[in-house]
């Protein structure tokens, strides 16, 4: 059986200034799975990701989400992105702040509530939506700004290093909503250099030097290469296995 996949990466190449950022990748997203993308500062991760939010063009390749080719703006609107440093009105209250989201999101009236109410509940923050957001942690700004990327129901979420910097029981708590909108049928894809972290994803590419060197469940891509981390899987794929 053919599944149909959210997101469709087929022979994708970029460069900035005659420098090969990604080379040749294909990738495909399937509904309700957490995809990792793993890989070191600078492999090109949040430039493959904003390929497929359609906020950058590849020079080749084709790029499609829930059917339609990328760049289109009513696919956009479908997609949940946060970037890695939060965008947030500091001396707005959180409140506030979702409010301000939901209106460009097209919300309105009791729908807008509702949608800021639930999406509130589900990162754990509805106790404190009357905070200023400049008397926020940066975990609490953290999940306020999924929050946000949750506001209009999106079919796919794309999270750009969303635990940077972010102690771990509430890393793990960050976990437990994904999960949570994985059993609803959100696609998700969130890029990483955490090893630990990457495990937690159904399934994982790795990126270097803006190649996809491998992909498959964690579990697969250790046992493939006998290796016993996935820091070790990572060097193995690579080609850096036997290098000190
Ligand atoms: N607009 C741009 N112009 C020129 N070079 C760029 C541009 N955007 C990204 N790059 C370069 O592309 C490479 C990949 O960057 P990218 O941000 O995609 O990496 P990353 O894997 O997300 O890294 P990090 O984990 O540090 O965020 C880097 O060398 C970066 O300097």
């Amino acid at each position: 059986m053919i599944v149909p996949s959210i997101v469709s990466v087929k022979n994708l190449s970029k460069s900035f200034e005659k420098k090969r950022i990604l080379n040749a990748i294909d990738l495909q997203v399937y509904p309700g799975e957490i995809l990792g993308l793993l890989g070191p500062s600078g492999a090109g991760k949040t430039t493959l990701i904003k390929e497929i939010i359609g906020l950058d063009l590849p020079d080749n390749g084709s790029i499609h989400v829930l059917d339609e080719k990328m760049p289109n703006l009513n696919i956009m609107s479908k997609i949940g992105y946060m970037a890695q440093a939060d965008a947030l009105y500091q001396d707005l209250t959180a409140r506030e702040n979702l409010d301000f989201f939901a209106r460009l999101y097209g919300l309105k009236g009791i729908e807008k509530k509702n949608r800021i109410e639930s999406t509130a509940i589900l990162v754990e923050l509805s106790e404190h939506l009357s905070k200023p957001v400049s008397q926020y942690s940066g975990g609490m700004k953290r999940r306020l700004s999924i929050c946000i990327a949750l506001l209009n129901n999106p079919k796919l979420l794309i999270l750009d290093e969303p635990t940077v910097g972010i102690d771990p029981i509430l890393r793990k708590a960050i976990w437990q909503t994904f999960n949570k909108l994985k059993e609803n049928g959100t696609s998700i894809i969130v890029t990483t250099h955490v090893m630990d972290e990457a495990e937690k994803c159904d399934r994982l590419g790795m990126i270097r030097n803006g190649q996809l060197i491998a992909i498959d469940t964690p579990s697969n891509l250790m046992s493939n290469c006998n290796a016993q981390t996935m820091e070790e899987a990572f060097l193995y794929y690579g080609g850096l296995a036997n290098e000190n």
